[in-house]
């Protein structure tokens, strides 16, 4: 008897086995292979990819070469900085080819009717790859950003309305009050004889500041102290995602994993803390409801029963506090930091801001009636978002076979879309592409599928409204208080760390100026 259960036991241990092994091998080897075989077929080629790394290392060297030094003069031609292995690849095999990330493969499409087609029409059957979802599992889980199908088209459905209308609007008191505290603390600097201000770490706290108002209304002190911790964990996890090509890697217990596990419950407990207090509040009579903030807003959807079968619970309600975050204060601080640097080094459109501001609101500080009339302000914003965008590259995974004009595209290839190489193309914006020229935004008409900072598409970025409403207030007032130079600390070396920042931030000299 005794024999026969260990031999059962042995047969069902050696096909547990023979499954992991099978499972391994095809995801490691046998379909990234077949992806490769269908793709070359129908003349999509690339570099040679490595045992297990792929061409990872080749990137990275290609990648530290190029910003090994900083640039000498403030030009706008970073492409062969920033994506070195993208302007090699794409002169030998053209505007498709080729990569691997690891054992992933990745298509690289520099197309922009191919791509406008992709992102018009596959948003639901491409999403985000289980490489990206587990390199950002900690810090912002299966929130709005991370989430794929019939998950991410519900929850899209619950977060867009409170970026849109008079919620929205509803924003604009927190964007001004904080922005009159930044204006505070560079007025106090200068008069402590502080001439010259990194303006990115201004940014950066500003942005974060509304954020927090934005997402936490009355409990905005404690949602910063969680965000400082997100910041925290983030570049954990940045750190710690460089190892995730490596099968089993993110079981390692190294001391990375260990900080981001304590960094993420530390979190969480305090996201628990708010969301209780927010509950008891309503059940012991004491508020009426959870509030107008977006943690309010979330918190009503999930008492509410959708007969969809989709429902927030307080996990997904913790990652979507994560995730606007993550994805809402970097970004814009980036904007407006390139977008000072840019104003610093070009004082005439500095001033063609300043004066339109002037005419249209008379005190320095828009209304949001006001801030559609400020067209010189949109242009240079979104010129600087074409030389500077903040997402560099946009990646999709394919999970259904899709054609996609003349590609038959599998299940599994990651699409990588090079947004930067796109803003920059002479072929797309003209022999001035690498200049910094807001005119080109004048006319209402020009093509679509070349400018997409927010992506394009159902998928596109939910909070490009709040972005753009928080931009023009910002630059908007800093401009009428203050004029500003570059200074000659200045270095000009953009680097990518998922987003393109100023390697040394951006010093300026700052003046006030009379009200
Ligand atoms: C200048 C500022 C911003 C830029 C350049 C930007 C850019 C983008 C881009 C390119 C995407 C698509 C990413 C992808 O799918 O891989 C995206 C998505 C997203 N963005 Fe933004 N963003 C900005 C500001 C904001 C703000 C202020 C918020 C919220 C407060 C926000 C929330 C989101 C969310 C939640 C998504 C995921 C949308 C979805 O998958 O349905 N973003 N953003």
């Amino acid at each position: 008897m005794a024999m026969v259960v260990v031999t059962t036991l042995l047969a069902i241990l050696i096909s547990l086995l023979f499954r992991v092994a099978y499972v391994t091998l095809s995801c490691y080897w046998l379909t990234p292979r077949r992806i490769k075989k269908l793709m070359e077929r129908q003349g999509v080629r690339g570099p040679k990819p490595r045992f297990l790394t792929g061409n990872i290392l080749h990137m990275s060297s290609l990648i530290s070469k190029a910003t090994s030094q900083d640039m000498t003069t403030i030009t706008h031609d970073i492409v062969s900085r920033l994506l070195p292995h993208y302007v090699a690849w794409s002169t030998q095999y053209g505007k498709r080819f080729l990569f691997w990330n690891g054992t992933e493969p990745r298509m690289c499409l520099a197309e922009t009717e191919l791509i406008k087609e992709f992102l018009s029409k596959y948003s639901t059957v491409s999403g985000k790859s289980w490489q990206q979802q587990q390199g950002s599992k900690h810090f912002i889980g299966r929130g709005l950003l991370m989430a794929n199908g019939e998950d991410w088209y519900h929850q899209r459905h619950i977060v867009a309305p409170a970026f849109m209308g008079d919620r929205l609007k509803g924003y604009a008191g927190h964007m001004v009050g904080c922005t009159k505290e930044m204006l505070q603390s560079l007025q106090n600097a200068f008069e402590k004889g502080q001439t010259e201000v990194e303006i990115g770490q201004y940014m950066t706290k500003l942005t974060a500041d509304i954020i927090s108002r934005t997402e936490f209304g009355t409990s905005y002190e404690k949602g910063k102290q969680i965000f400082h911790l997100l910041t925290v964990l983030q570049s954990r996890c940045a750190q710690a995602s460089r190892h995730l090509c490596f099968p089993g890697s993110r079981f390692f217990p190294s001391e990375y994993n260990r900080e981001i596990k304590s960094l993420k419950m530390e979190v969480e407990r305090l996201l628990t803390e708010i969301i209780q207090s927010r509950k008891d509040c309503v059940e012991i009579g004491r508020s009426s409801s959870y509030g107008n903030d977006l943690l309010g807003m979330l918190l009503n959807e999930m008492q509410k029963k959708r007969g969809n079968g989709f429902s927030l619970n307080l996990q997904l309600i913790m990652d979507e506090c994560k995730t606007f975050f993550f994805a809402g204060h970097e970004t814009t601080a980036l904007l407006l930091t390139w977008t000072v640097m840019l104003l610093a080094s070009n004082p005439t459109w500095q001033d063609k801001i300043r004066s339109q501001v002037k005419e249209v609101c008379s005190d320095g500080i828009p209304s949001i009636d006001q801030l559609s009339k400020l067209t010189v302000l949109h242009m240079v914003i979104n010129e600087s978002m074409r030389l500077y965008p903040p997402a560099t590259i946009l990646p999709r995974m394919v999970f259904e076979d899709i054609v996609l004009g003349d590609l038959h595209i599998p299940k599994g290839l990651s699409i990588w879309i090079p947004v930067l190489a796109i803003h920059h193309s002479e072929k797309l914006w003209g022999k001035d592409a690498n200049e910094f020229n807001p005119d080109r935004f004048s006319s209402k008409s020009f093509t679509p599928g070349r400018f997409m900072p927010f992506a394009a598409g159902p998928r596109n970025c939910v909070g490009q409204a709040f972005a753009m409403m928080e931009a023009k207030m910002i630059l908007a007032m800093l401009i009428s208080r203050f004029s500003f130079t570059i200074s000659d600390n200045y270095r000009h070396a953009p680097v990518v760390v998922l987003t393109i920042k100023p390697k040394y931030g951006v010093q300026v000299c700052l003046k006030p100026l009379e009200l």
